[in-house]
């Protein structure tokens, strides 16, 4: 089994029909499940009843990413719910420590994302306390999107912290994600993508989940080759 996991985005799903959905990506690690409030970014999705639902029928589990203010009242109530993995934006939370410790106490893994304009450095510190760290590769907000490869030297640094640190996190990118970038950014350091219009704008998601795994899988063993070279 790839230690890459590819996790869709259900914000480029069809909403009319988002049980059959997610069951068209039964292949992927994880759905990646957007939550805007229209405040911490531009456009607004869902809350907790319609995750809930959804995580109910779903067959693969759930990688909440809350883009939405009062995350230290909100992020606990996903891992009520059982998501698996809820992540909040550092930019919204205003005790991320006790948070994180909060989320990991109810059963979740916890996650914490930056904007692309968010220095990691701040936040090397804390890695011990998270099971995913998630670098922006757009503006938060919107699918379709085009990949920001200025975010590519933050998350070497996160990737190099983590791997001095020992701690077991798992480096996310998200955000432009297609055959065509997947590669730099897998070489960078990230081990988890998420891939909403690549996905679901494709005729066949199953293949174009497996075509990102192998892309991301090839510049991971290059990059790890050129790392070891004597
Ligand atoms: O969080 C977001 C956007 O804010 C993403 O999860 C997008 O949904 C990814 O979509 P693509 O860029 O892959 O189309």
């Amino acid at each position: 089994m790839s230690h890459l996991h590819i996790n869709p985005s259900i914000l480029s799903a069809d909403f009319s029909r988002l049980g059959d959905e997610l069951r068209a990506i039964t292949d992927a690690d994880a759905a990646h499940i957007d939550v805007m409030d229209n405040h911490f970014v531009p456009n607004l999705t869902w809350g907790p009843p319609v995750v809930e639902r959804l995580h109910e029928i779903s067959p693969i589990p759930f990688d909440v990413h809350l883009m939405i203010e009062d995350a230290d009242r909100w992020a606990p109530r996903y891992a009520e719910i059982g998501c698996e993995s809820v992540t909040f934006h550092a930019e919204a939370a205003i005790a991320p420590i006790k948070l994180a410790r909060e989320l990991r106490a109810q059963g979740s893994r916890a996650g914490m994302a930056l904007r692309p304009a968010t220095p990691v450095e701040p936040y090397l510190d804390m890695l011990e306390e998270l099971d995913l760290l998630l670098i922006m590769t757009v503006e938060p907000g919107f699918g379709g999107q085009k990949f920001l490869d200025l975010t590519l030297p933050k998350l070497r640094r996160a990737a190099e912290a983590v791997r001095g640190s020992g701690a077991s996190v798992a480096l996310q990118v998200d955000g432009g994600v297609s055959e065509e970038t997947i590669g730099r950014a897998a070489e960078a350091g990230a081990n988890v993508f998420v891939a909403g219009s690549s996905v679901y704008g494709a005729d066949d998601p199953a293949a174009a989940i497996e075509g990102l795994r192998s892309v991301a899988e090839r510049a991971a063993e290059n990059s790890t080759r050129i790392t070891n070279m004597p």
